[in-house]
């Protein structure tokens, strides 16, 4: 390591005095303008992570579905999976480091880690489409070149396909071949193969009305659209040559809002879906005759994988362990669903997809999603060996069943949540099943529900615990949520410290929505009052 050298550099990408970030629940995320540091150092660090694993690590500039003056970035590990945590601690340090202590950080992460320093390193760069996102990219470039890594810049991608790269690049091409190419070849043979035995194929209700959050999704789908066109036509809005990225639209705004996006008109029987601004998020919605919104959020998503999947299952007659994973954000009633009706084992991780990751790779097939509509489908390395056998050696019904299994794991991204991969295995079911989206959204009905943020002087007064759905302290707090929730029927509330926004969240869902608007406010105003709200006491906004 040159540590002189590095110096000189860091200099050139100099932390503003007195700020601190953390590594949160999706990496590094703040306004544009604080970033060029944090960027130059994540350089480094996936430096030294690539010399430690001697693998490709990947570093992908986006702030999701934060406002367009944000940014971010996050490092993804080798098989596309999210940051180790212990690197996660690292990237926090070196992050916050002063100028004057950034060679002592860096020399004390390489020894704690047993990095291997004349490793060679690979490093490859994503981004999303923000105005300030080429620059912070070259920041990391200049990081990761300083400390003699050599990198790939993919430039324009989504946040999946970064981590689809990774996977590529660490398994020789086995997941698939790491250009933008191999990814839509990929996942449309899939798609075409799948849909292909779909009896209305043709249909002309096979088209899609898709909003692209004004981000790198609209660019995507655009690209990949002639692969599948057999299969699917998608109609694109908010495709980023008008409006502003996630500003009134995209999949964040249409959940929390629980309305449909601006910039595209919602008609009775069409199928919609919004992505979010980097594309690893879905949700679909429709409009009923009588003009009413229905959104069909993560969870609804997430019963609609899993009981195809165990359909397949049963159709071959094999018995692998399938799993649903949510947070506790998830509709009280999806839940009760998948587990009662639907007999699959369900499993609550905290908050963030890394959590729901790595349970759901505990099963022989884990499918997870947070409501908010990230997710994907894990199958284990052995089910996968077992199915492809199966493809080849079934006949009639079970070998039909066992390829479109087959073709379906091609189909997810299983290195995270994927919104254009999501978007055509929920297209390929809805065919092969014959559903409307109206028939999938009737599988159950969501409890009423309401999420609101408070402000508080230091949310970390706040902690958590059983996967997020009982507070510790401040003291007294969940005896009142306890207190507050007693008073409703069908009732749940939790509260906890977000990690992307300064700011702490309830939620609360109750048999109707007065009950659920009225019960997140009681809850509100005793985290204000617990937990040193600042600003105006929470006032009742529904
Ligand atoms: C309630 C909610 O939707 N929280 C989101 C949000 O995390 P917070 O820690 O709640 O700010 O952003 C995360 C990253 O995108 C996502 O994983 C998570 O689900
Ligand atoms: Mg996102």
């Amino acid at each position: 390591m040159d540590l002189g050298a590095i110096t000189k550099h860091s200099a050139l990408h100099a932390k503003p005095s007195g700020l601190t970030l953390q590594y949160g629940t999706a990496g590094f995320r703040s306004k544009a303008e604080h970033l060029d540091h944090i960027m130059f150092r994540m350089g480094l660090l996936a430096v030294l992570r690539s010399k430690q694993t001697k693998s490709t690590i990947g570093v992908m500039v986006t702030a999701s579905h934060n406002p367009e003056e944000d940014n971010g970035v996050k490092l993804v590990d080798p098989l596309g999976e999210m940051l180790a945590p212990s690197w996660e601690e690292h990237a926090t340090c070196l992050a916050n480091a002063e100028e004057q202590d950034m060679q002592t950080v860096l020399v004390d992460i390489s020894e704690k880690e047993a990095v291997d320093l004349h490793q060679d390193a690979f490093v490859v760069i994503g981004r999303d489409t923000r105005p300030s996102s080429e620059k912070l990219s070259q920041s990391v470039i200049d990081g990761v070149t300083i400390l003699g890594g050599q990198f790939y810049d993919y430039g324009l991608l989504t946040t999946p396909q970064l981590h689809y790269m990774v996977c590529c690049r660490n398994t020789s091409g086995q997941y698939g071949k790491a250009t933008i190419e191999g990814y839509c070849q990929k996942l449309s043979k899939a798609f075409v193969e799948l849909t292909k035995q779909a009896s209305c194929s043709g249909d002309e209700s096979r088209c899609i009305k898709v909003d692209c959050a004004n981000g790198i999704g609209a660019l995507k789908l655009k690209e990949m659209e002639r692969y599948f066109s057999q299969g699917l036509s998608v109609q694109l809005f908010n495709d980023g040559t008008k409006g502003k990225l996630n500003h009134l639209c995209g999949a964040d705004f249409v959940k929390s809002h629980q309305k449909p996006p601006q910039g595209m008109e919602v008609k009775f029987n069409e199928r919609c879906c919004s992505f979010d601004g980097d594309a690893d998020r879905i949700v679909y919605y429709y409009c009923d005759a009588d003009g009413h919104f229905h959104l069909i959020d993560g969870d609804k998503i997430a019963t609609l994988i899993s009981s195809f999947l165990k359909e397949l299952l049963l159709e071959i007659g094999e018995s692998l362990n399938l799993c649903v994973v949510q947070t506790a954000y998830a509709n009280g009633s999806s839940t009760q669903y998948l587990e009662e009706v639907m007999k699959v084992p369900v499993y609550c991780t905290k908050t963030g997809v890394k959590h729901l990751h790595h349970k759901a790779q505990e099963f022989d097939i884990g499918v997870y999603f947070e409501a908010n509509g990230h997710g994907t489908a894990l199958f284990s390395k052995a089910v996968e060996v077992k199915i492809k056998q199966l493809a080849r050696e079934l006949e009639d019904k079970k070998g039909k069943a066992a390829k479109m299994l087959e073709n379906i794991i091609d189909l997810f991204n299983q290195t995270a949540g994927d919104a254009i991969s999501d978007m055509l295995v929920i297209e390929a079911i809805l065919a092969l099943k014959g559903l409307t989206v109206q028939q999938w959204d009737a599988l159950y009905t969501d409890l009423p529900n309401r999420q609101l943020k408070v402000k508080v002087a230091d949310r970390r007064v706040i902690s958590t615990t059983d996967a997020e759905r009982q507070a510790l302290t401040p003291p007294g707090l969940q005896e009142a949520i306890n207190d507050l929730v007693k008073k409703y029927k069908r009732s749940r509330a939790f509260v906890r410290p977000s990690g992307t926004e300064d700011v702490v969240r309830v939620y609360a869902e109750a048999d109707s929505q007065e009950s659920a608007d009225s019960l997140a406010h009681e809850v509100s105003l005793a985290v204000f009052q617990l937990a040193g709200g600042i600003g105006e006491r929470p006032q009742p906004s529904f």
